[in-house]
């Protein structure tokens, strides 16, 4: 260490180079591997041929991302005891491992155990590490570091201005990785077991979906064999959403991780339609789970006579009470309904054999195959157990009252069995314009009849606003696996929104989940989370306000709009976009102007229903404007987004029109006030609110 150049930033450089060069090698080390001697069969050869671009892909030098962001200086090497007085050892820290020729590491991946202490090490808890160093680059070049002596107790603990910097960055384009500044508290969510489930409660911005994904990608590298062959699957709240996240887990080098929403998870049947809210709520209740599989149950029926077996010459008879038993035992090992169905043609076969043994016969296992095939066999198993088919099973529910109300009895309300049965039942269940909800509960008896796979892990995102069924319908993709919940309750925004994740927890069959609350806020600024926090008391008592690490001052300003002609009293001014909406258009025009003469992104969130009437004045003045999860270019940074898109997205300025109508575009005022948490809670450097109505009540 001392004999190098007396410039530490020098010397940085020199390594940064060096690891570069390292990893070069590695790359052209496996470029020049020659297959023709490994494998002389051609699919082998294509198996290894694309395994190996892989690695060569995965070995890139990426010109903006930093081969290394942070360096540890052990005080003995890692392991080493103490007495032993091993000399300290010096790791960088960076997305991927790079080693020399000799194969000693030049950069070590942030996952392994020898970079945790440079996530968590702190003045108190040193971790054996003499010296944490954070290192800055301007373009891909190391431009500055700032070091850390955790055990020297002259030096104070201060917060890292690199960190700062970070979270002050403009956020152009899609969601970026973190791995440079995960905050210890996020660390421990991010490194915990496989085989613990986590629920990560926590305000806007503190980093639930940061940390989620970070925690895959820590998972495939700490049980890489395990989940390659469970898979693995991340489920965000709309295409929008996905696609402003999907570049975050390429970009810690892990590319075969599924993303998904819950609607894609359960497309066994197209959705055409929509449900009111009176029928979504019984539909995505948990108690339909048991009306269905009454329902998949009930089309077991007792045989009323033996079967008869004719071979040869002979006849062998298993009586009704005998297949009775069988059926009996099937349906109380609570089996699937089709592995029963499976099962009960052996059954039937294996007492025949029985019967062939007590007439002194040597009958084999084949016999007993045959027998189970035999078409007398079969046509007993038809009419007793016959073929479920999910997607007409859910039809006939809602379309035959008497059958509905069988199944559901003792379990659903006469209202509930009404608020769910189609008023003009389609003719089919192909014909049907099946809902969300509906596509759910053809899921829920779709594993009635047989087991869903299960994954090694998911991790699943904005969970707050998920249906009990949908809870049902991502736990048994993971009923062998773990599960990471994302959410936040003051953000549920759904009739059926989670009230308690212990209750979430239940429906996914994760009852022993770790809940964990984030409360530092990484995206608002402090001025903006207290304001938006003002709705706290109204849409999520008892939840802790965000404390923003975030300084940016002068980043809120409220304003309202005087509509020319309009009396103010009716409080809707322009919210149908009638006439004299002018006033507000123009001011929102002028305050997306004003931000788009910043650096970074902006978004224009508005109700769902001004959407139209801001497109319409956006495309007259000629602002080019995109739509959510579409990426920014220099050109175009402006994203026009409905207040029902605007979850888990940012921007670094949001102009927000109309609150009252973003409130009043909610069934009920709860779920509007949450929706406005949500619009007001998307900015990252400044928020715009304008407005022609009254501010809702809290914000006035
Ligand atoms: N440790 C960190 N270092 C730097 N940036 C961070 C850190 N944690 C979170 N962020 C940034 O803060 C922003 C908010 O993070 P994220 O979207 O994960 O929050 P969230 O809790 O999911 O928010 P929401 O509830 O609104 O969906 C992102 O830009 C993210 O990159």
């Amino acid at each position: 260490m001392n004999a190098a150049p007396a410039d530490p930033l020098a010397r940085e450089r020199a390594h940064l180079t060096a690891s570069r060069a390292a990893l070069r090698a590695m790359r052209e080390d496996v470029e020049a591997l020659d297959i023709k001697d490994v494998t002389a069969n051609w699919v082998n050869a294509e198996v290894l041929r694309g395994q190996i671009d892989e690695r060569i892909k995965a070995l890139a030098d990426l010109a903006h991302t930093p081969l290394f962001f942070g360096r540890l200086d052990y005080l003995y090497a890692p392991g080493a005891e103490q007495a032993e007085g091993a000399d300290g050892e010096t790791f960088y820290i960076g997305r991927r491992h790079v080693h020399d020729a000799a194969g000693d590491p030049m950069v070590v991946d942030w996952r392994a155990p020898v970079s945790q202490p440079f996530y968590r090490a702190s003045k108190k808890d040193p971790m054996d590490v003499a010296l944490r160093r954070r290192f800055g680059y301007t373009g891909g070049d190391l431009t500055a570091y700032e070091d850390e002596h955790l055990t020297d107790p002259a030096e104070a603990e201060q917060v890292s201005k690199l960190l700062q910097q970070e979270i002050e960055r403009p956020r152009v384009g899609p969601m970026r990785d973190i791995v440079a500044t995960i905050q210890p508290e996020q660390d421990e969510i991010v490194r915990s077991g496989l085989a613990g489930s986590v629920c990560v409660q926590g305000g806007p911005g503190t980093g639930k979906t940061a940390v989620g994904l970070h925690r895959v990608a820590y998972l495939l590298y700490a049980h890489r064999e395990r989940l390659a062959r469970s898979g693995t699957l991340v489920i965000g709240p709309n295409r929008s959403f996905l696609h402003y996240i999907e570049q975050v887990l390429p970009a810690l080098g892990e590319l075969e991780v599924r993303q998904a929403t819950v609607d894609d998870l359960v497309a066994h049947v197209e959705v055409r339609g929509t449900d009111d809210t009176a029928a979504a709520v019984v539909k995505g209740d948990a108690r339909m789970a048991e009306v269905l599989r009454r329902a998949v149950r009930s089309h077991v029926t007792p045989p009323t006579e033996g079967v008869v077996v004719v071979r040869g010459s002979r006849r062998w008879r298993v009586p009704a009470y005998e297949v009775e038993e069988m059926v009996r035992e099937l349906l109380d090992r609570d089996m699937r309904y089709g592995a029963a169905r499976e099962a009960l043609p052996q059954r039937i076969a294996h007492a025949v054999l029985v019967r062939m043994e007590q007439a002194g016969e040597a009958p084999d296992d084949r016999v007993q195959d045959a027998v189970a095939r035999n078409a007398a066999v079969k046509a007993a198993v038809k009419a007793i157990w016959p073929p479920v088919d999910p997607a007409k099973l859910v039809h006939r529910l809602l379309s035959d009252g008497e059958f509905l109300a069988a199944q559901a009895a003792g379990v659903l309300t006469q209202e509930e069995q009404k608020a769910i049965l189609w008023a003009k039942p389609p003719r089919t269940a192909r014909s049907a314009k099946w809902s969300a909800a509906d596509a759910v509960l053809v899921d829920e008896a779709a594993d009635l009849v047989a087991r869903t796979h299960s994954l090694g892990h998911v991790v699943l995102d904005e969970a707050q606003d998920l249906s009990p069924m949908q809870y049902r319908a991502v736990g048994r993709r993971c009923t062998t696996g773990s599960v990471t919940v994302l959410g936040d309750l003051a953000q549920g925004t759904t009739p059926w929104a989670t009230r308690s994740w212990a209750e979430a927890l239940g429906h996914l069959g994760k009852a022993d989940a770790v809940v964990e609350e984030l409360t530092a806020g990484f995206r608002v600024p402090r001025e903006v989370i207290a304001y938006a926090s003002r709705l706290l008391p109204a849409i999520a008592p008892g939840l802790t306000a965000v404390e923003s690490v975030r300084q940016s001052p002068g980043s809120l300003v409220v304003r309202g709009v005087r509509e020319a002609d309009e009396d103010g009293a009716s409080g809707s001014a322009g919210s149908d976009g009638s006439d004299g909406a002018g006033a507000l258009v123009a001011a929102v025009l002028d305050a997306c102007a004003a931000s788009l003469r910043r650096e970074g992104s902006v978004g224009l969130i508005a109700a769902d229903a001004r959407v139209p009437v801001l497109a319409a004045a956006l495309d007259a003045a000629g602002v080019a404007y995109l739509a959510p999860g579409e990426e920014t270019t220099p050109d175009v940074r402006l994203t026009l987004v409905p207040a029902s898109l605007a979850k888990g997205l940012e921007y670094d300025y949001v102009v927000l029109d109309e609150p009252a109508a973003v409130v009043g575009g909610e069934p009920d005022e709860r779920t509007g006030l949450r929706r406005l948490y949500v619009a007001l809670t998307r900015a990252v450097s400044g928020l715009t609110v304008l407005h022609a109505a009254p501010l809702p009540e809290p914000l006035r």
